[in-house]
């Protein structure tokens, strides 16, 4: 049963919200910089220590198309000895599961589009073949137990055919839910969503989808990704992947900026008063040593207004 309660303002909204953090794989596969592995782990380590328990760490994909996570089977090495946080990978196709696994994944993720010209830019097939080969990567996931999360991509707009209607989203969404996806992310891959877009594509998916089986992922383009959330969390999603200093973008959707900033997630939900185990503190920690690794600033509102709150207090 689904933990609510109920808020004077806001109508039903979860107790709890599960973040799934993908800065390590999201936040770092279109920066310029390719960061090292040992900097990548140094990364993943301390947002385990701030108490994130999923952490999206690195894809499996190929490294002509996505060379910043040509390090990938480095990666999870690496964190393989981690106990407690799961580290779902990105695994394109076959070849991309049985790397993850060689290399200690315990869970993989499928990404779909809604899309057909996002699909065949960023995966290079139309969405029916990238369902097939995805179906044989669930089939594999499954003799070996391995859990499978999808996404579907484009969820609100696309990069060269701008509005998704809200069926496609669903209908695609439900294929991967009927392959067997323990749990389908819903993209706005490009930042473009507003509440009033969001909203008629959480319903059409909703009508398919038990809500309990989905999640939102949001990139904060337009600033319009906390309001997405809220509404998300209004309808009963409680899963929202966000990335830590709003690091983050699609290679290939052109214009999309960073996912919404963790440290600005976990700032809203302890205002609402929902619980995360997050400890922000060490989130924004994690945030500044990522930024200095990259020689830029912080994406996120309040890890910005925070850490300038504190030194202002020092000063004193
Ligand atoms: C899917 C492919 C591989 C097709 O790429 P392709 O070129 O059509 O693949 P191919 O089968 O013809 O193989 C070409 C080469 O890649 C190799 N290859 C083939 N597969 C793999 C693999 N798994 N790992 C490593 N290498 C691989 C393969 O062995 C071959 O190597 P070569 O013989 O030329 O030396 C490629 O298009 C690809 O890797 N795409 C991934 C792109 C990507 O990661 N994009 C970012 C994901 S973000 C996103 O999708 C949105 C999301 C999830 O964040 C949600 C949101 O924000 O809304």
């Amino acid at each position: 049963m689904r933990c609510t309660t109920h808020y004077k303002f806001f109508g039903f909204m979860p107790k709890f919200v599960k973040i799934v953090e993908v800065g390590p794989r999201d936040g770092l596969q279109n920066e310029k910089l390719t960061i090292p592995a040992a900097i990548k782990v140094q990364l993943i380590q301390k947002l385990v220590s701030s108490g994130l328990s999923v952490i999206e760490a690195t894809s499996f994909v190929s490294p002509k198309w996505v060379p910043q996570l040509a390090d990938a089977k480095d990666v999870m090495q690496a964190i393989h000895a981690v106990h407690g946080v799961k580290f779902p990978v990105l695994t394109p196709n076959l070849k991309g599961f049985e790397a993850a696994i060689a290399a200690g994944a315990k869970e993989v993720v499928i990404f779909a589009s809604a899309s057909e010209s996002f699909s065949k830019l960023n995966i290079n097939c139309t969405i029916e073949e990238s369902l097939t080969r995805y179906h044989e990567v669930v089939v594999a996931a499954k003799g070996l137990a391995i859990p499978v999360r999808g996404y579907v991509s484009c969820a609100v707009g696309c990069p060269v055919e701008g509005t998704v209607p809200p069926e496609r989203v669903a209908y695609v969404a439900k294929k991967l839910y009927d392959m067997g996806c323990s749990e389908i992310s819903l993209g706005d891959t490009i930042g473009v969503g507003t509440p009033g877009t969001v909203i008629p594509m959480l319903r059409a998916v909703m009508s398919l989808i038990p809500v309990d089986k989905l999640a939102v992922h949001f990139h904060d383009t337009y600033g319009q990704a906390l309001s997405n959330i809220l509404v998300a969390l209004q309808m009963g999603i409680s899963v929202v992947d966000s990335s830590v200093a709003g690091l983050g973008g699609c290679p290939y959707a052109k214009g999309a900026s960073g996912n919404v900033a963790t440290e600005d997630v976990v700032y809203m939900l302890n205002g609402l008063g929902i619980k995360t185990n997050v400890d922000l503190g060490k989130l924004m920690a994690a945030g500044d040593f990522i930024c200095k690794h990259l020689g830029r600033w912080s994406g996120s509102k309040s890890a910005t207004a925070l850490s300038r709150v504190t030194a202002d207090a020092s000063k004193i």
